[in-house]
């Protein structure tokens, strides 16, 4: 059931009292209060010289005075920053672990999104000797059973004395390799349900990255799974305690029982820290339930709901429904080799779309699709080498792209209307990041103006210009047009069941239509 529509739903007393990031001021590396010197050493490798608003204030509330006592929700706009934003902060306070391991997972919705993430997390990570995993099916499950436990020599009689080592050695015989793991929800159930030795019992620190995405679909009860197994019903008493230690050590106390006091002075209370983010954060009440937040703290920018990157510039564009294809690859055209991205509302119209703009094969425009149609390693190769530049035009699906990160994005083109202003948010949402300028075009029918002045209204900084190719640029691509068309009939069927070699085939509905809150 999709999220109830704004207005008809009351927001949650904690969420009618944000701390509005945007008054916030940049803040250089150099003088961030706490901040470890390798951290600085790394950000600075980084090419980041200062922090943003949305890290500083996380950075206040987790390393500074708010001492984390309350769970994070943070509505932040795209590109803003919201991965280092968690990533410092938690790296920095497990810096001065002693024994390893796994104390904070991050989870996202999309295996590239997670190799993103993890990549973000390794640059700062290993300049203070932490080590971070990855659990998205990337490689087969058995290595990546290797890189997250080990089962260390254990010989009978070494006593340990740090009370971690003991429960660490002592739960079957395994340790973590990691400090850190950034999973997609399925692999992380296939780890916490089969691979022996993978454990939550320490974990101090749960991310939930596009958090309103996630809260969507259940991806096999993976959260409510993580806080059971999480979940200390005993003040002092890891639910494993008594199953794995054969002798007890009195009761078995992890950092995070006598760690973290969350709000309830002079109670240790055993909660994990949670951060929660979105650029289009839920405010529906039943699904932030499903995180059972402690004293959550909403911090956003600005003042209305929906906010889009500050520089970025959004036009429209009408043409007749039928000749869409040529207007796109007309304004492709006129945006010379520029790299965009090209939203269209579904896998199959994506996939057309491409082999339909290759047939003009005079402009030099390189386009590639990127779709779940598309096995994920081609995927993957397809945005490794968008990253690199060997194409210019991306053509993608919704659900493949939120949170993507693709430096040098300065077009973004909505050859469908988005229906809903969070699919809006999130496309335009891959180009003017990190304060740069971007573009955001979106091809309408006449009778679609209406509708989408509406939708834009929704969020601030929604002022949209109309945008026309000139008619001596179409004009000369009509014939290719009408031919790419007969070519295109004749080569790729309607449905998606026998597209080319390299797609993924499947059984069931093979669409990724644009959901009511992607
Ligand atoms: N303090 C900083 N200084 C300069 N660049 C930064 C800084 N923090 C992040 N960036 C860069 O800004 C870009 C966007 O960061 P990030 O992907 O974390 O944004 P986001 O808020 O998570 O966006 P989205 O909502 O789309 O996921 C990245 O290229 C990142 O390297």
């Amino acid at each position: 059931m999709g999220e109830q529509k704004q207005g008809s739903i009351p927001v949650l007393p904690w969420m009618r009292d944000p701390v509005d990031v945007s008054l916030c001021q940049e803040f250089p590396v150099d003088h961030v209060p706490c901040l470890d010197s390798r951290l600085k050493v790394a950000l600075q490798n980084m090419g980041i010289s200062e922090l943003f608003p949305v890290q500083v204030v996380v950075w206040q509330e987790i390393v500074g005075p708010g001492n984390f006592e309350r769970d994070l929700c943070i509505n932040s706009p795209t590109g803003s920053g919201k991965t280092l934003a968690y990533a410092l902060p938690i790296v920095q306070t497990l810096s001065t672990r002693v024994v390893k391991c796994l104390r904070a997972l991050v989870v996202l919705p999309t295996r590239d999104l997670a190799l993103q993430v993890k990549e973000v997390f390794d640059e700062i990570a290993s300049a203070v000797g932490l080590s971070v995993g990855l659990a998205v099916g990337q490689s087969s499950i058995a290595d990546e059973i290797s890189q997250l436990v080990t089962v260390p020599e254990y010989e009978a009689g070494s006593i340990c004395y740090v009370p971690e080592d003991i429960s660490l050695r002592l739960q079957r015989g395994f340790q973590s390799k990691v400090d850190i793991l950034v999973a997609t929800p399925g692999r992380l159930m296939d780890h916490i349900n089969t691979t022996k030795g993978f454990t939550l019992e320490h974990l101090q620190y749960l991310v939930v990255d596009e958090t309103d995405r996630l809260l969507r679909e259940a991806y096999q009860s993976w959260l409510p799974t993580v806080l059971e197994l999480t979940h200390y019903d005993d003040e002092n008493i890891s639910p494993l305690a008594n199953s794995c230690l054969p002798y007890t050590f009195g009761p078995l106390r992890t950092r995070r029982t006598c760690g973290v006091e969350r709000g309830f002075k002079g109670k240790p209370y055993p909660r994990i820290a949670k951060m929660v983010l979105s650029a289009t954060l839920t405010q529906d009440p039943s699904k932030l339930s499903q995180l059972d937040l402690h004293h959550p703290l909403f911090l956003k920018a600005g003042k209305t709901r929906y906010q889009l990157p500050v520089n970025l510039e959004s036009y429209q564009l009408i043409c007749e429904s039928n000749l869409k294809p040529l207007y796109l690859v007309g304004l492709l055209q006129t945006l010379g080799q520029e790299q965009c991205i090209v939203f269209t509302k579904s896998v199959v119209s994506t996939h057309r779309l491409c082999v339909l703009v290759n047939f003009f094969t005079s402009l030099q425009i390189k386009i590639r699709e990127y779709s779940s149609l598309q096995r994920q390693s081609v995927r993957s190769k397809t945005l490794k080498a968008f990253r690199k530049g060997d194409f210019q035009v991306l053509v993608s699906s919704d659900a493949m792209t939120r949170g993507m990160d693709v430096e040098g994005i300065r077009n973004v083109i909505n050859y469908d209307m988005p229906k809903y202003i969070k699919t809006y948010i999130h496309r335009a949402g891959r180009t003017a990041r990190a304060g740069q300028t971007g573009r955001c075009f979106t091809l309408l029918r006449k009778d679609e103006a209406r509708q989408f002045k509406k939708l834009l209204q929704k969020a601030d900084n929604s002022s949209c210009c109309e945008h026309s190719v000139p008619s001596s640029v179409i004009e000369p691509l009509q014939p290719t047009y009408e031919s790419a068309l007969k070519k295109l009939k004749e080569t790729v069927p309607r449905t998606p069941k026998k597209l080319k070699v390299g797609f993924k085939f499947s059984k069931g509905r093979n669409h990724e239509n644009e959901t009511k809150y992607t």
